[in-house]
């Protein structure tokens, strides 16, 4: 095989007219650009069936090996994930690096990691997916260095248990480190999830804009924090989860979660070892879902989100919408239509309207009161100060009056111990 240069032809095979198929190529290219590879060429081909042992059709083979090698390109791009076989075969007929999909995703993760979390994570699912793919990994290298005979192949195979082995065992010992990163994690969660304190969860497509809604609405609301997120025009710019406390000028506050975005064919891998990460969007009270409105394929990337949040046994969550990037259409903005808020990051329009409608689904089970506490029942005046929005506390003969908005579910369970409710809205 030559020696790699970054040039690649990107190959993908239209099953029965997959209806996003000229959208999944045109990412694709996104992929490999991501990770410096210039993609030279592009060949496509219509199959009701792939072919097992080639991808392409044979004839096909044929033509891309031409092409590659007129536009002195050292890699082949697959857009689906490859199998073990398929790619020994590709790399054996058209003598180049063939790498897929799957890999080139990997390969962003890998390199955007920056929380030993994350670092974790991609590495064992990187290993997961190179270990079916030890023999191809193997040949080819044994290729480069001049071939191995058949006589070898006792010695190689003996080889091949110990790397697989040695492999195995480092998965073994990052899943073991990544279980204790992730328990931690856990129990801050749980602390979280124990002050009652709504979590909101910012899902959906990779650039979106997710992240930059995360930092408007800490602008507007928690000008003095400097916990901005990194918002950037590149697929996959968050890779890990980001909490942020948001205080209403009313009293109210909840969390606000920054995550990962999705990809169509987002690999299996990836999805079990970022489970960890997404439990938190498995536990939130609402999903604010962020779509690039001005993305013609918008609807096909809100149906691959909505998917990848039931893997993730999340879809029975309450979900609004926001579409983001109003500015780039003819959509007037900002406008809300039912669980739909048209808005534009970039112009600051439409935040407050987004907030109105979180608002109201997070906070629906508070209500208005006014109480007066027995100063013999001093624990729940504590137990308010923690768990509702307390606006005043006066001092009475009788007791401590608070004025507040409380969970609805609190006031009746606690409303028999209240020297006297005075209002309740
Ligand atoms: N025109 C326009 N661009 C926007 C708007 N909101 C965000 N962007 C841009 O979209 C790009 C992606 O934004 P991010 O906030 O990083 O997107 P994300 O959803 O967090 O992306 P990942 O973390 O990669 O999944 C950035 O270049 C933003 O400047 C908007 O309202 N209008
Ligand atoms: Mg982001």
């Amino acid at each position: 095989m030559e020696q790699p240069n970054n040039k690649a032809v990107i190959v993908g095979v239209n099953l029965n007219d997959r209806p996003d198929f000229a959208y999944s190529m045109e990412e694709l290219r996104s992929l490999a650009d991501a990770c410096n590879i210039e993609v030279v060429g592009e060949l496509t081909q219509n199959l009701s069936k792939i072919n097992s042992s080639q991808y392409l059709g044979t004839g096909k083979i044929e033509e891309l090996s031409a092409l590659a090698e007129g536009l002195e390109a050292s890699t082949v791009i697959f857009n689906d994930e490859l199998s073990p076989s398929q790619i020994r075969n590709l790399e054996s007929s058209l003598q180049k690096r063939v790498i897929d999909r799957t890999i080139l995703i990997l390969d962003i993760f890998a390199e955007r990691a920056r929380t030993r979390e994350a670092q974790l994570q991609v590495e064992v699912a990187k290993l997961q997916y190179m270990l079916p793919r030890l023999v191809g990994l193997r040949e080819s290298l044994g290729r480069q260095g001049g071939g191995s005979g058949l006589k070898n192949k006792g010695a190689g195979e003996t080889k091949l248990e110990l790397d697989r082995r040695r492999i195995e065992e480092k998965i073994t010992v990052l899943q073991h480190e990544l279980e204790k990163l992730v328990a931690q994690r856990q129990v801050q969660r749980k602390q979280r999830l124990k002050t009652g304190v709504p979590v909101v969860c910012l899902v959906g497509y990779t650039n979106a804009g997710k992240s930059s809604v995360m930092n408007a609405l800490l602008n507007r609301y928690m000008p003095d924090s400097n916990k901005q997120v990194l918002a950037k025009d590149m697929l996959f710019a968050t890779l890990e989860t980001s909490v942020r406390s948001i205080e209403l000028p009313d009293n109210k506050s909840f969390l606000l979660t920054d995550t990962v975005g999705f990809v169509s064919q987002l690999p299996h891998y990836l999805v079990k070892a970022f489970r960890s990460t997404l439990e938190e969007v498995a536990e939130a009270d609402l999903l604010v879902q962020v779509v690039d409105y001005s993305n013609p394929e918008y609807k096909r990337l809100i149906e691959v989100t909505n998917s990848t949040l039931k893997d993730l046994g999340a879809d029975h969550i309450p979900m609004v919408y926001a579409y983001n990037k109003t500015d780039l259409t003819d959509e007037r903005y900002p406008q809300v239509d039912e669980e739909k808020v048209y808005l534009s990051v970039k112009q600051a329009a439409g935040l407050e309207e987004l907030m109105t409608l979180v608002k109201e689904r997070i906070f629906q089970d508070y209500i208005q009161c006014e109480v007066i506490i027995p100063f013999e029942e001093g624990r729940l005046v504590a137990y308010f100060n923690a768990n509702a929005h307390i606006q005043a506390t006066d001092y009475e003969p009788n007791g401590t009056r608070l004025t507040m908005e409380c969970r609805k579910a609190d006031y009746e369970k606690f409303k028999h111990l209240f020297a006297e409710p005075i209002a309740v809205e």
